[in-house]
């Protein structure tokens, strides 16, 4: 009998599958089927009480893919948000910030940075001008301490409601706080799945997706992040990582421009007149010359 539902968590080709009545399936993968992953919906065979084979994924509004330094890849489909948490301490790193931009930028998801752990007051104005680069940017940001839990959900859960929405942060960066006061049954959860490391510390290892039914959300936890790999982006997918290159892009003299050394570049002389920030090109190049798709050329 065939069915539709959602793959809420997935580990190698293992999935799990929750169907539209709610029930939750153990499945893998018909045949040779691969790229299944978080957040997919998929046309399963159901097989005795507890068990599904995904026949068919349906087609996707988008998926955000990176690679970790393990040469390991994380994917989620049909998300809506990405949040990024970032805290007032320990640092966080601009690098990786920029990079998962241009990972929800180039997928066409909406981006909104997480300011964590506000309480510790004597360094929050130090994180905020750290963030200006990006506010400039029109990105949102959302302040929150996880010691007031009631106003973290006052301002976070009225923008999960009705849309899947994805959670990434550095470690130490408080995502599992902030995760386990939105949905307080992925503690157990998220201990169930987690590793510990030689320091006896639990990391999160795998992606899942929670569901909060009551105001039609879904959040998908993944696993902190140390890189944020983006090789497999084509030149005008890392473009739209860096959207304030827009107003200049048609000045370019050529129109294959890399704007990394051309002449008559259009977004090199806003560099240089400081319209655009010199660490966000900096970026780019960096990004652009990691890239292996030989589609750039
Ligand atoms: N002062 C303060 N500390 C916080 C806050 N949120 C989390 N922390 C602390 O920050 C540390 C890291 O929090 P976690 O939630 O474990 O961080 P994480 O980002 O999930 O980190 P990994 O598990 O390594 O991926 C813990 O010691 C938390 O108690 C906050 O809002 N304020
Ligand atoms: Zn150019």
């Amino acid at each position: 009998m065939m069915q539709s539902g959602r793959v809420i968590t997935a580990f190698g080709r293992h999935f799990t599958v929750k169907l539209q009545d709610g029930t939750t399936r153990h499945s893998y993968a018909k045949g040779k089927k691969t790229g299944i992953c978080v957040g997919d919906y998929v046309h399963v065979e159901l097989i005795g009480q507890d068990e599904a084979r995904i026949v068919d994924i349906l087609e996707r509004k988008n998926l955000l893919y990176r690679s970790d330094e393990m040469r390991s890849k994380q994917f989620a489909a049909n998300v809506d948000i990405l949040f990024i948490v970032v805290a007032v301490e320990p640092n966080f790193s601009e690098d990786l910030l920029g990079r998962a931009l241009v990972g929800a930028w180039s997928a066409q998801i909406k981006p909104i940075i997480i300011l964590n752990k506000i309480d510790l007051s004597s360094n929050y104005q130090a994180a905020k001008d750290r963030l200006k680069t990006y506010l400039d940017l029109g990105i949102e940001l959302i302040e929150v301490s996880t010691l007031n839990p009631l106003d973290l959900k006052e301002k976070l859960l009225p923008i999960l409601q009705d849309h899947t929405s994805l959670l990434l942060g550095q470690s130490a960066m408080g995502k599992s706080s902030i995760l386990n006061v939105l949905v307080p049954a992925a503690q157990a959860h998220t201990q169930e799945y987690s590793v510990a490391l030689g320091t006896g510390k639990h990391t999160t290892t795998t992606t899942t997706l929670y569901e909060l039914p009551e105001i039609n959300a879904n959040l998908i936890d993944s696993p902190g992040f140390q890189s944020f790999g983006l090789k497999h982006l084509q030149l005008n997918e890392v473009i739209a990582g860096f959207p304030e290159f827009t107003p200049y892009l048609d000045q370019c003299r050529f129109y294959n421009c890399q704007h990394l050394h051309e002449p008559g570049c259009g977004v090199l002389k806003a560099l240089a007149e400081h319209k655009i920030a010199a660490e966000r090109h900096a970026l780019y190049e960096r990004i652009l010359l990691e890239c292996t798709a030989p589609e750039r050329y």
